[in-house]
């Protein structure tokens, strides 16, 4: 993944991570606020319809009393009795005598005038007969709640099915169970009421609760709802901005990682971004081309190649050489596999790391990597810096397992380091690769100049091939054949060529010198 992606990627999970918690509060604050709305609401109409019960329950009771009463029908007695069951009676306001469908007296006295008994809006399960609006004999006034049984009715004042303390904001309706209105408070639009009962789940801002006879409806207005989640969000909401700043920071943080040079290069192991470039040896009394060395290249998914001089120290530092070896070991078998099975005198170097000849493990990847190629073990040269060498127990243990397996192993950048005569002499190396900064000094007056033709005299004492590295003037390139140097590389041959211009360099120059031949 390119920065261009890891910063749109980051940039959206960023945004996702920051809105995710915060509209996930805002979401657990409305739920939370519905859901203590309709608590509330669910304990106004719970208290509604008991008070409601017990009425009606009065009355219920009242009636059954007055059935018992077996003086004859509204003489003095009896309506004393009828009296003395309706002062006992809370919730009642008047209890009346009906005889062939007229009242014939009331808890009051004797009825004069002919007054015919209301029709039943709706009976309850007990049989109690219900009439709305009734409008008492006696002294006229506000329509009652008639509730009659057998020849008696109570009149029951509309107030006294919803006698509870409600907050001024709500409103409370009691119905029978076909939705005629028994009692109200706070004076609920009775069309409201109808299209609530008429829908079959509850509004958000409103509560229906029923039992057998009876409903009770409690609205409330919607910014009761409003306020309520305005409570809940600023508790939950800094929790959100916390989780939000939590989530945005970790998102920073593994981009930040991700795109510092170690995040990217551990990036490009992962997404095989390494390539390799071959550069040719040359034999510096024939001139031909008898190897290469193998230049890893970081080729991003842009294209744009980075130099390995700027990311190898990183990779040496942090341990991720070994996989870069690795994938320059499988590289050379991929791309040069054909040339080397016709070309049994090519070899390829590749550069092998401290760790590496530390350790020794390169060896068994290389072994792997040749299975079934035919590829000579002799045609994989090993090249690893002095610094790979500190260890001299276990650089020896390697260089003598490489060269039991068939390979040859050079020392190089040879001169940089703090290698001395006797350190080389116990090193079983095959070749010694001169450092370009001392090829550099060649017809040059410098201070390192007389340097170089001491290493190569100390390589050829201790039997070492002699490659010089940087080979960029003819003059050099005389210099070193003079001095029986075997083989040059540098640019006076050629610069590190990707596969198939090397490969086209290489057979150019075997077939130049087959002909020479
Ligand atoms: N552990 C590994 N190290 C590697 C690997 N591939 C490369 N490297 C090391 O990176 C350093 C830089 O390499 P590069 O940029 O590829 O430079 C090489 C040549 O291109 C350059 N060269 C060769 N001839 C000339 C020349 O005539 N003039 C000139 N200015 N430069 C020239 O020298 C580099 C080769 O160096 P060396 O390995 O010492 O032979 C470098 O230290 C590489 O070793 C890898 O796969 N693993």
């Amino acid at each position: 993944m390119n920065r261009a992606r890891i910063i749109i990627i980051a940039t959206l999970l960023a945004v996702v991570g920051a809105l995710l918690p915060i509209s996930a509060t805002l979401y657990l604050s409305w739920l939370r606020a519905t859901d203590i709305e309709a608590e509330r609401l669910q304990g106004v109409a719970q208290r509604g319809l008991e008070r409601a019960r017990i009425s009606l329950g009065d009355a219920d009771k009242a009636l059954k009393a007055a059935q018992q009463l077996n003086n004859t029908p509204c003489s003095a007695e009896h309506i004393r009795q009828m009296r003395i069951i309706a002062i006992n009676t809370r919730s009642i306001e008047d209890l009346g005598y009906f005889e062939n469908g007229f009242l014939k007296c009331t808890s009051a006295g004797e009825i004069h005038t002919k007054i015919t008994q209301t029709p039943a809006d709706f009976t309850t399960t007990s049989g109690l007969e219900v009439s709305l609006n009734v409008i008492p004999a006696i002294n006229g006034g506000i329509g009652m709640v008639g509730l009659s049984y057998g020849a008696y009715k109570v009149l029951i004042d509309p107030m006294r099915f919803v006698d509870i303390i409600l907050d001024p904001s709500m409103q409370l309706a009691i119905t029978t169970s076909n939705g005629k209105m028994l009692g109200s408070l706070h004076l609920p639009d009775p069309s409201q009421v109808q299209a609530l009962l008429r829908e079959k789940h509850s509004h958000r801002a409103s509560s229906i609760l029923r039992n057998d006879d009876l409903i009770a409806v409690v609205i409330e207005p919607d910014d009761s709802l409003a306020a309520q989640m305005k409570r809940e969000t600023m508790v939950l909401l800094p929790l959100g901005v916390l989780m939000a700043a939590f989530i945005v920071g970790l998102v920073i943080w593994v981009s930040r990682k991700r795109l510092s040079p170690l995040g990217e290069l551990k990036l490009a192991v992962e997404k095989h971004e390494f390539i390799v470039h071959y550069q040719p040896i040359i034999a510096l009394k024939s001139g031909v081309c008898i190897g290469a060395e193998a230049l890893v290249r970081w080729q991003r998914p842009d294209g744009k190649m980075t130099r390995p001089d700027l990311f190898i120290p990183l990779a040496e530092e942090s341990g991720l050489i070994l996989p870069i070896t690795d994938q320059v070991i499988a590289a050379v078998i991929r791309d040069l596999g054909e040339v080397l099975r016709t070309n049994r005198r090519l070899h390829i170097a590749i550069n092998i790391s401290a760790q590496d000849i530390k350790t020794g493990r390169v060896l068994d990847v290389v072994k792997h990597a040749l299975v079934d190629t035919n590829i000579l073990a002799d045609q994989i040269w090993l090249e690893a810096t002095e610094r790979g060498f500190m260890d001299i127990d276990a650089a020896r243990s390697t260089i003598s397992r490489a060269r039991e397996m068939g390979h040859a192993v050079a020392i190089d950048d040879f001169g940089t380091g703090y290698s001395s005569l006797s350190y080389l002499q116990g090193l079983p190396l095959d070749a010694l690769k001169i450092d370009k900064s001392f090829i550099d000094t060649i017809g040059i007056d410098a201070a390192t100049s007389n340097v170089t033709p001491y290493i190569i005299e100390m390589a050829k004492a201790l039997k070492l091939q002699i490659v010089a590295e940087g080979v960029e003037t003819q003059e050099q390139a005389d210099y070193l054949l003079a001095r029986d140097v075997d083989f040059g590389q540098g640019w006076l041959f050629s610069k590190a060529l990707p596969t198939r211009e090397f490969i086209a360099f290489y057979r150019d120059n075997s077939s130049r010198h087959q002909e020479v031949q």
